[in-house]
Order: C-alpha cells, then structure tokens, then sequence
C-alpha cells in the first residue's frame, strides 16, 4: 500500500507499508540510498554544502606522505565509513568494540546513581534532604543517559565545555521533526538555536588537542581520523557529529522514563520485579547478565514498553525512478516505512493490542521476532545500538530498583494521571511524553540489607 505524505516544504515523501513492497525497498540498495538520506539529514542539521559533499564522495587520492590511517582500505566515503564503524563498534563480530564501550555505558549509569551524584546534581532539582530527594523521572533519567552516552563516546570534556548541553539537547530533540521537514525558519527557530549551541560546544571539544580527551570510543577517535584526512574542520565535523549525537542519546532516556512510570504505578508488578532482580543474590547489586537473561517480567515490560511507546521509520533517498510494488516512484523524493501501525495490529497482537499487557510477552515470547515487531527499524539499516540500548534500560531500571525506593509524588498527564504519549510530532524512535507531562517521584535510599524484593514497595 502507497500513500503519499506532502510536507510543508511541497516535498513528497512515500508512505510504504504493504509488507512485501518493504521487503523490495529493503532489497534495493541500488537506486535507493540511505547515504544520501543521511547526507539530507546532515545539511538539516547544519552541515555546510561542501562539509556534506566531502563527506558523500570517496576521498581523493591521499597525499602521499600522509599519515594513512589503515581505518579505510576501500576507499570508501566518510558517511559509508561511519556506518561500517558503528557497525564495529556495536555489534559482536571479529573486530568488534562493544564490549569496551557497554561496559564504559554500565559504568557511568552506575556512578550518575551514586546518590552523592545524585543529590549534587543541579538539573535534579527537587525537595532533598540526607535521605530523600524529590525529581522529574523523565529529568533524572535523562541527565544518567545522556551523561553516560556523551562520556561513552566522547570522554569526559565535552560534558564540561557544555554545562548547559542538557538543556540545549532537549530543546533540540522537541524540534528536530521541524528541521527534518524542512519547516520554515520563522517556525524552527527553537530549534535552530539549540542546534546551533551544541555545535559550537562540539567544535570547541573538536578544537582541543587529542591527548586532552583521550578517554573517547574507537568510533569518535577513527571517525576524527578519518574526517580529517578528508579535510573536515571543526566545525563540519561538530556540525556531522550533532546527528550521531542524536541517535545514541535521543531515544534511551525516553525508553527508560516510560518502562519505570509503568513499573512504580502498578504495586503488584513492582513487587514482581524487585523479587526477580534480587533473586541472584540477595543484598547485591544485580548485574547484566541477570537482568537480561533471568528477569522475565522485566524484559517483558521493556517490549511492550517498545511495541506501543515508538514511532520508528526507516527511510530511503530516491535516486533513480524506481518501480516498487509495480509503480512508478520519482526520483529525488523520500520513501517512509512506518512501523507504528503493525505495532497495534489487532491481526497480530490481538483485540488488547492498544493496551498496555506486562505479560503479553511472557506468554509468547517468539514475539520478538515477529516481522510486525519493529522498534528499532529494518532491513540494511537496522538500528546498530538495539542490544546497547536495551542493556542500558535494563541496566538503569535494575539499578535505581535496587538502590532506593520509589514513591510517585504526582503525575502530570491527563485525565487518567498517567503521562500521556506525544504521538503527533513525528519521530524516527521513541515517542516523548507530552510536553509538561511527567511523573515526580521521591527517591529514598535503601539501608543495608534492605533489598529483599517482596517486602517494601
Ligand atoms: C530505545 C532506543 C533506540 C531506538 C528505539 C532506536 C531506533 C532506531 C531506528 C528506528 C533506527 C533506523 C532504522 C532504520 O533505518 O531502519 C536506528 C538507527 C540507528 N541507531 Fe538506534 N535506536 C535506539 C538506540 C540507539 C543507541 C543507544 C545507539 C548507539 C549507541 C543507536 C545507534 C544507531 C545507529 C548507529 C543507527 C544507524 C544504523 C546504520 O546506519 O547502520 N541506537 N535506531
């Protein structure tokens, strides 16, 4: 099935969703593009026309005497490069760099849950005292995610360049469907502002010497490497580097604000929860592999939380007329493949496919693999960082389950109380809560021994 989408800027986008013309996009990696999606993606996103140039085009010859790096013996184009180099760093295989960069994610969400961390932290601003303290979940999972994806792949620095990079990344995640949809300026002007802060925080960081932020992942120090040797300079680099900062920290803190308001307002599956994090030893701190392998209930709330609270889309870039489910689609326009709606297919989940099921996936869990199951996107542009994603939730939620107690404070949302779903704006990920909703919780730390999993709720 076809439909087709007219933005604001008279640009056709279309809509495909009949599951074997997926499969043919998929398939078409000829006259269909990704890279020049991405390319697009870039120059909304402040990257100058030759910057976005450099960047589509296999690098010339390199000069001689210079220092050839070995990271690109195909020759191939900074935007091919960088999706082969997130493909190394996060997922398994024989070069692959995930275990480093999973356990530098799992280290800084630990130390953000520090509650000395915790009560220092200027963002959380709420009632506090030795024991308690008061916060926005949707703020506190945001600045732990955030923070650990920024030092997870770009050290320490940058995070202290940009005091105020939080603030500027949230603005920029409310406006970033306006940039993509090419609105016009007198509109995106939030945005555009926004944007244009983190770059110039980027190209700070960008500008400083190397050896003074060191602490970064292969993928920011190759990808340097290799940006420079095409001759990017800072600021085209800090201006490419905006939308992979975006994809790493724009969709976790989301994910993780949504699974927790669902948790702490439902006692019983609180209980249930706590019971089966504790159970791999008592009194310690669960780690990651018992909380994705030996907590169902958990993981099972983590995929209905993905199956109703995103919005993903793969896209492709139409180079070439191309002929897709026998029609004609034109050259230079964009094709959108919604997963939304097969996500509350009755067909596939059933009549209570609108609603919230915690066990939906404890009861079938060859869900997951079902093709109407499509969080994280498809085909040959699958979202890399799925496993990532999922560990840092688990992760997150095992450990502020296991360090304090939960007390919803008040929740901001509609008429039932519970925040409700931003399903309006358009969103390649996680949809956000409306904006103002929220849910404000007091976080009290657990004394010693106080984590048994059934006792306290
Ligand atoms: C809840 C969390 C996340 C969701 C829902 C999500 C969703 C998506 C979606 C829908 C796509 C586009 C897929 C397509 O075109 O078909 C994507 C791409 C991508 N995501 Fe994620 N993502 C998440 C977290 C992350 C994280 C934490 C990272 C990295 C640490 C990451 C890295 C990437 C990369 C590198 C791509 C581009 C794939 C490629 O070019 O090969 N994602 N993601």
């Amino acid at each position: 099935m076809f439909e087709i989408l007219k933005t604001s800027s008279s640009l056709l986008i279309y809509v495909v969703t009949n599951p074997r013309h997926v499969g043919e996009v998929y398939r078409n990696t000829t006259t269909l593009s990704f890279d020049t999606f991405i390319q697009d993606l870039m120059l909304s996103c402040g990257t100058s026309v030759q910057a976005a140039d450099k960047s589509s085009k296999q690098p010339p010859p390199y000069p001689e005497d210079a220092l050839m790096s070995g990271l690109n013996p195909q020759n191939k184009s900074i935007i091919n490069l960088a999706i082969d180099f997130h493909h190394i760093q996060l997922l398994p295989g024989p070069d692959s760099q995930v275990e480093y960069l999973s356990a530098k994610f799992l280290h800084e969400i630990s130390e953000s849950l520090k509650w000395d961390i915790l009560v220092s932290d200027k963002i959380l601003a709420g009632e506090k005292n030795s024991d308690t303290m008061e916060t926005s979940l949707i703020k506190w999972a945001g600045s732990v995610l955030i923070k650990a994806g920024t030092k997870a792949y770009w050290g320490d620095r940058l995070w202290k360049i940009a005091p105020d990079l939080l603030d500027s990344f949230y603005e920029f995640d409310r406006g970033i469907w306006k940039l993509l949809f090419h609105y016009p300026k007198v509109f995106s002007g939030d945005a555009l502002a926004a944007r244009d802060k983190i770059i110039d925080a980027l190209t700070k960081y960008f500008q400083l010497p190397r050896k003074e932020r060191d602490d970064i992942a292969w993928f920011t120090r190759s990808l340097e490497t290799e940006s420079r040797l095409v001759g990017l300079d800072e600021r085209d680099m800090a201006a490419s580097t905006l939308i992979l900062y975006f994809v790493i920290n724009g969709n976790t803190y989301k994910l993780c604000f949504w699974v927790l308001c669902h948790i702490i307002t439902k006692p019983e599956l609180l209980t249930s929860i706590k019971a089966e994090i504790s159970q791999q030893s008592m009194g310690s701190e669960p780690n990651i592999e018992h909380l994705t392998q030996s907590c169902p209930i958990l993981n099972s709330v983590l995929q209905e939380v993905l199956r109703l609270y995103t919005s993903s889309a793969s896209m492709r870039f139409i180079s070439e007329d191309t002929i897709i489910g026998g029609k004609l689609l034109r050259k230079g326009r964009k094709i959108m493949i919604p997963y939304r709606q097969l996500h509350e297919d009755s067909v596939v989940w059933g009549a209570d496919s609108p609603d919230f099921e915690q066990s939906r996936w404890l009861k079938n869990a060859s869900l997951r693999r079902n093709g109407c199951f499509r969080p994280f996107g498809g085909g040959a542009t699958l979202c890399a960082g799925r496993s990532v994603a999922q560990q840092e939730v688990l992760f997150f939620v095992g450990l502020v389950l296991t360090r304090y107690n939960l007390e919803v404070v008040s929740m901001q949302g509609g008429k039932e109380g519970f925040p409700r779903v931003d399903a309006l704006k358009p969103t390649l990920g996680m949809m956000s809560p409306v904006y103002g909703d929220d849910c404000v919780v007091k976080v009290s730390r657990r004394k010693e021994g106080e984590f048994d999993g059934s006792l306290h709720g």
